[in-house]
């Protein structure tokens, strides 16, 4: 059984649509990345499962039950979901035990206070209790508000932006810790981002997301490796691109490797390599050292092309101004 099938969904805010025709199946246990461009509909499509949005066609299941179809739409209350907020939305006057315990309802006294100690030891935050959100670090609220949302037993928990206020600093830790406890609970989970780096870093599999139209969902990895059209190479920044008739003259040396047919060619840019070269066709416009090695982006004396990026280890006496060579280590992916 799948954790959450949408067909051919449509969302329309004052008659214009927002989500077209969008259809998506997620497997149960996965953490699923919505990315794409502000104003693709990322929020809308999350809202829209949760409940918190209608739809006007289409139809939305949760592990194997209808709770959408255009004429029917379950309350966000019945359709066991948990939901964090952007900014967690903890309840400020209210303990961390006492906002962990807001949404549970029909237990009795004791099997409250079991849940709430299960939780608090989940996101290992047992001292934490009788605290007040203001007392906590970032990092401690975004674990309360995943123990508040993980409390009630969700089946799915939708995540919306929940990494755009952190820090970069501490961003990564934070992801890190987060994707360990979800997995550790078990919970089927969505967020909603736009910077890749998070859907790199903490999902499974990956919708890219533009006007209204999941383009591609597979993983992170694939997404960036073989994205599947050029719009989401170029939201992606998945490498270098040019048309495939152009490669034979900006590499060196001409190499059989190349893809035959017309189209579009991504070439990443750890595969290029970069010689400096006095009848080289492209020229070093800038030299960024990031840590693991270099980033380099030349300027074509010659093509009419957008400045390229290559990375490498070393740059030897390359400058910005040398004149440069370049060939590829693999056979470009065509788009
Ligand atoms: N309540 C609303 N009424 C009318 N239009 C809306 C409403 N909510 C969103 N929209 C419009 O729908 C489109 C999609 O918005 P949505 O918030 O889903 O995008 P998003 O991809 O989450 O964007 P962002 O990354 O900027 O949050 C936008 O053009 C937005 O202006």
């Amino acid at each position: 059984m799948h954790a959450l099938s949408i067909s051919q969904l449509t969302v329309a805010y004052h008659q214009q649509p927002v989500l077209h025709d969008l259809s998506l199946t997620i497997e149960q246990g996965d953490i699923v990345c919505l990315l794409g461009p502000s104003g693709c509909g990322k929020t809308t499509a999350l809202k829209t499962i949760a409940g918190l949005q209608t739809s006007q066609t289409g139809r939305i299941e949760l592990f194997g039950h209808t709770v959408a179809d255009g004429s029917f739409n379950l309350p966000t209350q019945q359709r066991q979901v948990g939901f964090i907020f952007q900014d967690y939305a903890l309840f400020p006057h209210m303990t961390v035990a006492a906002n962990i315990a807001y949404g549970l309802n029909g237990l009795n006294r004791g099997e409250k206070q079991q849940r709430i100690r299960t939780m608090l030891e989940l996101v290992e935050l047992q001292p934490y209790a009788d605290r007040y959100p203001h007392e906590l670090s970032g990092g401690q609220q975004q674990r309360i508000a995943l123990a508040r949302a993980l409390a009630p037993g969700p089946q799915l928990l939708l995540m919306d932006e929940p990494f755009s206020n952190i820090d970069s600093q501490v961003k990564h830790r934070m992801m890190s810790e987060l994707r360990q406890l979800i997995k550790r609970s078990g919970v089927t989970a969505i967020f909603v981002t736009h910077a890749k780096d998070e859907a790199f870093a903490f999902a499974d599999q990956t919708a890219v997301m533009m006007n209204g139209q999941i383009q591609q969902y597979d993983t992170p990895a694939r997404v960036f490796n073989q994205p599947a059209n050029l719009a989401v190479a170029q939201f992606m920044e998945a490498g270098n691109l040019c048309e495939t008739h152009q490669l034979q003259e900006i590499l060196t040396p001409k190499t059989p490797r190349v893809t035959a047919g017309e189209g579009t060619a991504l070439l990443k840019r750890h595969l290029l390599t970069i010689q400096a070269s006095n009848t080289g066709v492209a020229e070093v416009q800038d030299i960024q050292f990031t840590g693991r090695g270099y980033l380099l982006s030349v300027a074509f004396l010659q093509q009419s092309l957008a400045d390229w990026q290559v990375e490498c280890d070393d740059i030897g006496d390359l400058a910005v101004g040398s004149r440069v060579a370049l060939s590829y280590s693999a056979s470009p992916v065509l788009l």
